[in-house]
């Protein structure tokens, strides 16, 4: 009788977490890559790492696998602590975004590989390669080399690689990167798909927001090596913690505008200076009388104010309309000022954003009834923004044209407002 010793070992060990526990990497150049991250993904579990580049994704993922030592803390896989052993006793299977298939070996003897340096017999490995090819979808791929392949074709491969030896954990470091959006949203679900399909904890490592949030059952945010929010997709989108996580977290990109509460008599406002948003009486923000505040902003909070609009609005004038067919990204100038990155913490602006700030050399707002006087704090370096701009999405059968002020109304629930540390200001009426 053949024994199938995988299926046995799966049997035995089942589904197993993965965690981190106040894990901690100082390089020897001094770079804080880590900094005392404790995480669990679940059994089962798919859990996605997002953070901006440099942020210490892939070092979490080196350090779970065993590829680097931790200067402090530990990885435990099924509740038991693996620092002690050695990369390959760990049974995580880990891929890589360059793939790094083997180009003089076929796709089955690539997949076939792990298996036979494990010494294991021709018929096993091959009906193992059948077997997961199978499951991919390759099976027709099965005689070529890599350099035929196309860049999702390899993608599967390597995917196929690392599970023919039946890991406890897969550790997915961007593996989509390499592909072409359409590809990669393809692929997207499949990966996903599989990983659930198998029942496998999965690490995966990505900057992509989006594909963060059609993956995870649950979203880890990073910067700077600190974890800064842990939840599934919709909870952190939707209830930030940090100013971090919803700027970060935002397509278009979240607009972050600098603003004052005041409560007066029955009125209760947020001051940006060049204007206020004029909030219910009852608002629970009437707590924070003159506070300084952040105030975040997605698109998914305005649209146009239709005529006779009775609730909070924001109005600014038009200065572009991205068209994306069915709608278009409206962006507008609020003449408010914009949050600047010091204090946002999001370090990394994308170029056209940066471009579009920097020409634009204007002087922010003017003092309001309620006496708010945006200034940039002096003890923050760089080159404030001159611009604070909102985007809204905007049907195309009713385009504003450039130039043009426009009134947007403010969805008040979906008001992110944050205090001058950057954390959350919860209203309790939410
Ligand atoms: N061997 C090393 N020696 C010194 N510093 C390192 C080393 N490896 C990584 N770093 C630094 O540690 C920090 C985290 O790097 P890491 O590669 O984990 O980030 P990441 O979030 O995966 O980024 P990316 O998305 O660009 O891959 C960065 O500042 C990086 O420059």
């Amino acid at each position: 009788m053949v024994i199938d010793v995988h299926h046995c070992v799966r049997e035995v060990f089942g589904v197993v977490a993965i965690a981190t526990d106040s894990l901690t990497k100082v390089f020897d150049d001094g770079t804080v890559a880590v900094d005392q991250v404790s995480l669990t993904a679940g059994a089962g579990e798919f859990l996605v790492l997002l953070g901006p580049t440099g942020c210490g994704k892939s070092t979490i993922l080196r350090l779970v696998a065993g590829l680097e030592a931790p200067s402090a803390g530990h990885v435990l896989i099924d509740g038991q602590v693996v620092d002690h052993l050695p990369s390959r006793e760990r049974r995580l299977a880990m891929v890589f975004q360059d793939y790094a298939l083997y180009p003089h070996l076929t796709v089955a003897q690539n997949i076939g590989f792990p298996l036979r340096v494990r010494h294991e017999t021709a018929t096993d490995v091959s009906a193992r390669v059948n077997e997961v090819a199978g499951q991919l979808g390759i099976t027709p791929l099965l005689r070529k080399l890599p350099g035929a392949l196309s860049g999702g074709e390899r993608q599967r491969v390597a995917m196929a690689r690392a599970i023919v030896r039946q890991p406890l954990g897969f550790l997915l470091d961007e593996p989509l990167s390499n592909l072409d959006a359409g590809l990669r949203a393809e692929l997207r679900s499949d990966v996903a798909a599989l990983a659930r399909r198998l029942g496998v904890t999965t690490l995966y490592v990505t900057h992509d927001q989006s594909e963060a949030m059609t993956m995870a059952d649950r979203v880890a945010v990073l910067r700077r090596g600190v974890l800064q929010q842990v939840g599934p997709p919709e909870q952190v989108y939707n209830d930030p913690a940090t100013l971090f996580v919803a700027a970060f977290l935002g397509t278009p990109r979240t607009s972050l505008l600098e603003g004052a509460v005041y409560a007066d008599g029955d009125r209760v406002v947020l001051d940006l200076g060049s204007q206020v948003i004029e909030l219910p009486a009852d608002h629970p923000v009437r707590a924070r009388h003159t506070d300084r505040v952040t105030l975040a902003l997605r698109a998914d909070a305005l649209t146009p104010a239709p005529p006779g609009h009775g609730g909070p609005t924001l109005s600014g004038t038009v200065r572009l309309v991205e068209h994306l067919g069915h709608e278009a990204l409206v962006h507008v100038d609020t003449g408010a000022l914009p949050t600047s990155t010091e204090r946002s913490r999001l370090e990394v602006p994308d170029a056209p954003t940066l471009a579009r700030m920097r020409p634009a050399a204007r002087p922010a707002t003017a003092k309001t009834e309620y006496g708010f006087y945006p200034v940039y704090d002096p003890e923050l370096p760089g080159e404030p923004p001159t611009v604070g701009e909102v985007v809204v999405r905007v049907p195309v059968a009713g385009l504003p044209r450039l130039d043009e002020t426009i009134t947007l109304a403010v969805d008040v629930d979906r008001l992110l407002l944050f205090d001058r540390t950057g954390a959350r200001i919860r209203l309790s009426a939410r």
